[in-house]
């Protein structure tokens, strides 16, 4: 506890000196130099949280989403969202009656105008299916022919799998002595090659570049991320096939042929909705996954466009998991430096206290939802104006035309671009705990009805991080100023 308000006093120093906390690596890459994190344990029943959540907390309640005032609920702990926040009484995401009405409405109209619906839906799920078929069997292929180990043990039980260790001449081979022309992808860290393995199957090598960092940091960054992404299995993130630690670090991961969300998005050719909209949908799976599914669950810290990888189906895949940070086991205060991530995805209370946890990747996931509709950048190139500031006062007036990507020409499913909308609002909420968890958004998205009472206060000890900057009482234009503030920092 000490040592929380020791680091609390220093970043209120550091806050009220104003200084510039960040410097862009990378275009709009936000990098600092140290990293440090810390839990504390703050069960009011004694018994330790599932989520590690900071004061911030979500307790779902069965009762309609307007109830009002803060509940002074006595019982426990606050409890991590069950059943997708579902819950009989109905009702949406607190500020989502509104939009709830309006696409009811509009479904009522769809009925007469777009008789079409219930049949693209019902195409969907068989398509859906057969796809997880389709993955099963892709993933049952890769088993025998890339390394992966999935055979079944004694009692029939698949064993933990394994990854192929390639040597650098592996690496050469498959990658043409890494030919600028089989060069598919560069980011700030690293260059993608395209490659073909003896077997003829081709994957992406991820090549780490060589940079200022120590050699011992960088294997612990490469260790790290390796870690995360040999832990995950779920058909909307990237899949590791294996790795090279020989004259460099390497990733060798699935190859997804249809590249970045970013270049399609934002290329010549305007990309459908469809797609757009079945590509939302997989990054939220793919979120709920890392958030509240797989074994040790994980936050990403870097949703962006070009992080969200397409693949041969035209199935979202979650990449890039250099920033990636385990979620603790107990409920935790997760303060985080360097403030590491994308300007334009960052959830105010990330810039502004380098505060963490899975609401950092949700308030991300609402600037990526922003960018499908708009077909506008996070921060646009010329202008340096935030997605968010623009978008926030169109969301609120439910203005959908002006939302809609004029590109799209009304080639758009109204309903799902509403429900688009009203996700993509609660997902930026400036308070980290109105916005929605990641189950709840794949039934936003989905125009499920999810009741969640987002209302109460916390019941948790307040840190003094947060004490300081009361985010309870910081208002939506607080938050567009911070924002503002901040730009202006970087972009001295
Ligand atoms: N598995 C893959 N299949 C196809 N293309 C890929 C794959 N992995 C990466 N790419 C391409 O390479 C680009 C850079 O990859 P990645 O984001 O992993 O690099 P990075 O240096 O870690 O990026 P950042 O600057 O965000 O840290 C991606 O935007 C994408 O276009």
């Amino acid at each position: 506890m000490e040592r929380l308000e020791r680091r609390s006093k220093k970043d209120q120093e550091k806050k009220s000196k104003n200084s510039k906390v960040v410097e862009i690596t990378n275009k709009n890459s936000i990098k600092k130099d140290f990293f440090y994190a810390y839990d504390e344990e703050i069960s009011a029943a004694g018994s330790p949280i599932q989520s590690p959540r900071d004061v911030f907390d979500v307790p779902i309640s069965g009762t309609d989403s307007d109830s009002t005032g803060s509940s002074s609920s006595s019982s426990s702990t606050p409890q991590r969202v069950q059943n997708g926040g579902r819950s009989s009484g109905g009702g949406v995401v607190e500020g989502g009656h509104q939009w709830r009405n309006m696409i009811d409405a509009l479904r009522i109209k769809s009925v007469r105008r777009f008789s079409s619906i219930p049949l693209l839906a019902a195409s969907y799920e068989i398509s859906r299916k057969n796809l997880r078929n389709k993955l099963a069997r892709v993933r049952t292929d890769n088993d025998d022919e890339n390394g992966f180990d999935c055979s079944l043990d004694l009692d029939g039980i698949p064993t933990k799998p394994t990854w192929r260790n390639f040597s650098y001449e592996d690496l050469v081979a498959a990658t043409d002595n890494f030919n600028p022309e089989n060069m598919i992808g560069k980011g700030g860290h690293a260059e993608v090659y395209k490659a073909c393995l003896p077997d003829g199957k081709v994957v992406a090598v991820k090549r780490l570049m060589r940079n200022e960092k120590e050699a011992g940091d960088k294997a612990g960054d490469f260790l790290s991320e390796l870690g995360i992404i040999a832990h995950i299995n779920h058909p909307n993130a990237t899949r590791l096939i294996g790795f090279g630690i020989d004259r460099g670090l390497y990733f060798v991961l699935q190859f997804a042929s249809h590249g970045s969300l970013s270049s399609l998005l934002f290329g010549s050719e305007c990309l459908e909705w469809k797609i757009r909209f079945k590509v939302a949908l997989g990054v939220a799976k793919g979120l709920q996954y890392l958030h509240q599914d797989c074994p040790r669950r994980i936050i990403h810290r870097d949703i962006k466009a070009s992080n969200i990888l397409l693949n041969h189906n035209g199935e979202a895949e979650i990449s890039d998991f250099g920033l990636a940070k385990w979620l603790p086991d107990k409920w935790a205060h997760h303060v985080v430096f360097p403030i590491e991530g994308t300007f334009g995805y960052l959830a105010p209370e990330y810039f502004m206290h380098g505060l963490v946890d899975e609401k950092t990747d949700v308030f991300a996931f609402g600037v990526l939802l922003l960018e499908l509709m708009t077909g506008r950048r996070a921060v646009d190139s010329n202008s340096r104006q935030s997605l968010v500031i623009w978008a926030k006062p169109l969301l609120d007036a439910k203005q959908v035309k002006e939302i809609a990507d004029p590109r799209l020409e009304d080639q758009y499913d109204p309903i799902e671009m509403m429900c688009a909308m009203a996700t993509a609002s609660m997902c930026i909420h400036h308070v980290s705990s109105k916005r929605p968890y990641m189950n709840q958004v794949v039934l936003l998205l989905k125009g499920e009805e999810v009741a969640v009472d987002l209302t109460q206060k916390s019941i948790a000890p307040r840190s003094l991080l947060l004490d300081a900057c009361d985010l309870e009482d910081y208002t939506c234009s607080n938050y567009l100023n911070d924002l503002n503030r901040h730009k202006q920092l970087i972009m001295e």
